[in-house]
């Protein structure tokens, strides 16, 4: 089985990632990896530790001449802003983070829950999406998230080939579809910022050249819906996921939701089988497994927690009410979000993909790949 689990704290020395079950034979590229972990630490409306991290990725085992070997692979990024033996514990808690709550749970201070509730975790896990998204590739699936509403502002261009939506996220400050609106969204995130307020936003996820069959109708857990909505979920701050047309699906009729099935036969060799869809309303997932068309899924991302103009709270001290504490904190994440949730989904993908193809060697998994297609086909 394809996992990963994560270690380390925001302040900590570093953060760690254990990628298990990755197959051999992949060429693994640091740089690409590297330049993910650059993508998470731009956008606009970060803080300032975004100034003191450089983020690079240490790939510290099962690679050998930029090859995975099939053994555990260890990432490793290194923290500049190392300082956790030095800082002090909070007294009021925040909130909307987890300082109340875990501090609680665990009868401990509230540095110890900040400290790994903090999204600097997700440098990991970009990088072991970052790792993913490489085998990805060897079977023509591309992945890319980008943002599409930013504190109410919408900034999206449906119907835009994959290669134009890349073109134009990579050319938009804020990682939208729409660079034309970077100049009113950095003026709200600036305004929003100068009032000790925040903002969220929602990004969304394509994935493209998926198979049939990845994930299982057979047992709930299993159901690939199901687990990008847990990966997708998993992610400090979304709050909200939906695959397809998602909560509008609800208000339509039936006619206006399912997707109709057409076939044609000069696509026969494709990654679609021939079955074509006119829309995508299901979003690439029926009954927990892919169709053969684009994954796609967004997620809302609240706004951050920590607030200049603070909001109540109380001192876990005294319980005398006072305002929540305020440390170094970004106003507005939504674009590091879209990269966050690009490369977590990119994870669960390549956790389907082997499951159907096995993972011990890319080599044999081709092979699978290969003939399930002419089995398919043949059926
Ligand atoms: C990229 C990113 C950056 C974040 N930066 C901050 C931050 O600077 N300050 C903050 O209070 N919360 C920040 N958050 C959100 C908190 O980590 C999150 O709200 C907290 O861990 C509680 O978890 P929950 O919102 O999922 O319930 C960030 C989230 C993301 C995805
Ligand atoms: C460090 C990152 O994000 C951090 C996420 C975060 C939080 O509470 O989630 C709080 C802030 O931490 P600090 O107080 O050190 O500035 C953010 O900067 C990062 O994304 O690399």
């Amino acid at each position: 089985m394809l996992r990963y689990s994560t270690a380390g704290e925001s302040h900590g020395k570093a953060l760690l990632a254990l990628v298990d079950g990755f197959p051999a034979g992949v060429t693994i590229d640091s740089q690409i990896i590297d330049a993910e972990l650059r993508r998470r630490q731009g956008g606009y409306g970060r803080g300032g530790r975004q100034r003191i991290e450089t983020d690079t990725v240490d790939i510290l085992s099962g690679i050998w001449k930029q090859t995975s070997l099939g053994s555990p692979i260890a990432l490793q990024v290194i923290n500049k802003d190392y300082k956790l033996e030095r800082l002090e514990d909070l007294t009021r808690p925040r909130p909307g983070h987890g300082d109340l709550t875990g501090a609680i749970k665990y009868l401990g201070p509230i540095r110890g829950i900040l400290e790994r509730a903090s999204a600097r975790e997700t440098t990991v896990r970009v990088a072991a999406g970052a790792l993913a998204r490489q085998l990805l590739r060897e079977f023509g699936i591309e992945v890319l998230g980008y943002v599409v509403e930013l504190g109410g502002i919408a900034c999206e261009v449906p119907d835009a080939t994959l290669d134009e939506k890349r073109r134009l996220r990579d050319a938009s400050d804020i990682y939208s579809l729409d660079p034309a609106r970077d100049p009113e969204i950095k003026k709200l995130i600036d305004e929003t910022g100068k009032a000790g307020d925040t903002l969220g936003g929602v990004v969304e996820t394509v994935v493209e050249g998926l198979p049939f069959g990845l994930g299982t109708h057979a047992q709930w857990d299993l159901k690939l819906d199901g687990r990008i909505a847990q990966a997708v979920m998993a992610v400090q701050a979304i709050k909200g996921v939906e695959i397809g047309l998602g909560f509008e699906a609800a208000r339509r009729r039936g006619s206006q939701v399912h997707d109709p099935i057409h076939f044609d036969a000069t696509k026969r060799e494709t990654h679609t089988l021939g079955f074509e869809r006119p829309s995508n309303n299901a979003g690439g997932l029926e009954a927990g497994m892919t169709n053969g068309q684009p994954l796609v899924v967004r997620a809302a991302k609240k706004p951050i927690s920590t607030l200049r103009k603070s909001l109540d709270s109380v001192n876990l001290t005294t319980l005398e009410p006072e305002a929540a504490q305020y440390e170094r904190s970004d106003v507005c994440a939504v674009s590091a979000a879209s990269v966050i949730v690009e490369n977590v989904i990119a994870f669960e993908v390549a956790r389907a993909l082997v499951e159907k193809f096995g993972n011990d060697s890319l080599v044999e998994m081709k092979a699978r790949y290969d003939l399930f297609q002419k089995m398919a086909r043949e059926r």
